[in-house]
């Protein structure tokens, strides 16, 4: 029983309101209908009614509430369905769920990621060496370039892997496997499962990604295996390595003292594979985009690499020091979320299980939303995370202007409670926040130390490609490489350290 009713368009028997959003964008449609509808509407989609909520206020009682936890539906309950112990597709119940995250949290400590610099400068140097060789006259396609990176990068740094996209022309098997399977969870998880019945060519393509994407992480896995059986007992063990893979094949949960099944594991390669690029790649891209297009930001960044950084290598310890990028970068996530959603539901607890409470989790249980409007045990509350990052009564009457001003550590830290929702949260909070930071703080300042960017077309306007995660769509750039930057011995001057390459001048 609703208590007072909640905003939303009228549906239609049998779909609902399926006619209200694009199938292609569905988070662009959510976007329209709350400038629409406001801060909370209703929609009735795959035959249940679901909430969507925009605004701070309501935002923050869902994140805050102790009966709202992560809800597994639409795509994402489509995922749980070929990724059972996934991390970020299984249930917060589920034992799997608990076990790998805590034997995974200790690889996404701060030491750890920085561990993994050498390495995501090593991917970062192969974007570089190809833009400086096509020139300043060809235009770039940059999603397609960024997508290579961050997949090669979490390959490495995460499974010791190297995919080598840079040499490739066409994306990589597993990237478009799991893209086309996604795509089709995306369109099950809003229409009638009778209607996903009858689609058999599609069930099939889907079946075949999914066994191609299983088998090729099998793969990788018995490689792995088979290279530490080999191996002798020297220094150099790779079951010393401090990445996702050892932890998965040699940590035992504190917790249970349990290692990972087979099966987990390849759920959280593929988990893996696939959250750890897909996200980072739109956050370098949008960068790119709202930087070349405000020129005072873009100024701003490149005299703080300058003075920062210099013509040198770039270290870790530089990525301290760079805190208009990193305003940069946040300014990016608020504007353009990579991840645009996340959905949450009054779920009940386990200690109320436990103590025998009886919490019905039926449609006569509901909580108030903002102690107006009523939302029931299991149903679901998505939260629209780029209309969330726009709520000008938070960020301002520009609030849809790029202005990294704003998201300085300082003003970050008045910002209303979860105004602010990137990184999704509580215990479902993104696990690789930081890692994501990081390997984008070091690409953008090497991209931006050693070329300057321009529009291929300057009248472009950000469009977004239909997929799951927010990605500019047909964004091209021209790079030049810096007047004193000198394309034979950029190689070099990515890894030596100016003061190396200094004193070496002067032994000369
Ligand atoms: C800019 C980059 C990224 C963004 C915006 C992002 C965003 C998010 C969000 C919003 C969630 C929560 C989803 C939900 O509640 O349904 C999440 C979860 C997750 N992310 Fe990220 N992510 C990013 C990068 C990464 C990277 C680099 C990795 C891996 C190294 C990663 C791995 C994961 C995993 C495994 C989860 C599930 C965690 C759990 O539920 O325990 N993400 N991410």
């Amino acid at each position: 029983m609703e208590h007072e009713p909640i905003p939303g368009p009228a549906g239609w028997p049998l779909i609902g309101n399926l006619r209200d959003i694009d199938l292609n964008n569905t988070v662009q449609s959510f976007m329209a209908l709350a400038d629409e509808f406001g801060p909370i509407y209703k929609l009735r989609l795959g035959g249940t009614d679901r909430l969507f909520l925009s605004n701070h206020v309501f935002v923050d009682e869902v994140c805050t509430r102790k009966e709202y936890g992560k809800h597994i539906m639409g795509a994402v309950g489509a995922l749980a369905q070929v990724l059972p112990d996934g991390l970020f597709s299984a249930q917060t119940a589920q034992k799997t769920w608990g076990q790998a995250r805590r034997t995974l949290n200790p690889v996404f400590t701060p030491g750890t990621i920085r561990s993994m610099f050498p390495e995501m400068l090593d991917v970062t140097s192969q974007l570089v060496l190809k833009w400086a060789r096509h020139g300043p006259k060809t235009p770039i396609d940059v999603s397609a370039d960024m997508t290579r990176l961050t997949l090669d990068t979490i390959a490495l740094t995460a499974m010791d892997t190297r995919f080598n996209s840079f040499y490739h022309d066409e994306v990589h098997p597993f990237v478009r496997s799991f893209g086309d399977m996604f795509s089709e969870m995306q369109r099950r998880s809003n229409r009638p499962a009778w209607y996903t019945a009858l689609q058999w060519t599609a069930n099939r393509k889907f079946e075949e990604n999914n066994t191609f994407i299983r088998d090729f992480c099998a793969d990788v896995l018995a490689y792995r295996r088979e290279r530490e059986s080999e191996e002798e007992n020297g220094e150099q063990l790779l079951s010393n390595r401090k990445d996702v893979f050892t932890a998965m094949l040699h940590r035992r949960d504190p917790v249970t003292d349990e290692q990972l099944d087979d099966s987990v594991i390849i759920d959280n390669m593929i988990t893996f594979l696939f959250a750890g690029h897909d996200t980072t790649s739109g956050l370098l891209s949008f960068l790119l985009f709202h930087l070349v297009r405000n020129r005072n930001a873009y100024k701003k960044l490149q005299d703080e690499i300058d003075s920062v950084i210099g013509t040198g290598a770039l270290t870790v310890d530089h990525l301290d020091k760079l805190s208009y990028l990193k305003a940069c970068l946040y300014e990016t996530l608020r504007l353009d979320p990579p991840a645009q959603a996340f959905a949450v539901t009054p779920q009940v607890q386990r200690d109320d299980k436990e103590e025998g409470k009886d919490v019905k989790m039926d449609l006569e249980s509901v909580l108030l939303l903002g102690g107006r409007y009523s939302i029931s045990y299991g149903q679901s509350a998505i939260v629209i995370i780029p209309s969330l990052h726009r709520d000008k009564s938070v960020f301002g009457e520009d609030a849809n202007a790029f202005r990294p001003e704003r998201m300085t550590k300082e003003k970050m830290d008045k910002l209303p409670r979860n105004s602010f929702k990137p990184f999704g949260n509580g215990v479902r909070t993104c696990i690789g926040s930081n890692f994501a930071l990081q390997e984008a703080m070091v690409t953008a300042a090497v991209l931006f130390q050693k070329f300057d960017f321009d529009l291929v077309d300057p009248d472009y306007q950000l469009q977004y490609q239909p997929s799951l995660n927010r990605k500019p769509n047909g964004l091209f750039v021209y790079a030049r490489l810096r007047p004193k930057v000198d394309i034979l011995s950029l190689h070099r001057d990515l890894f030596v350290p100016a003061v190396d390459k200094h004193s070496k001048e002067q032994d000369a």
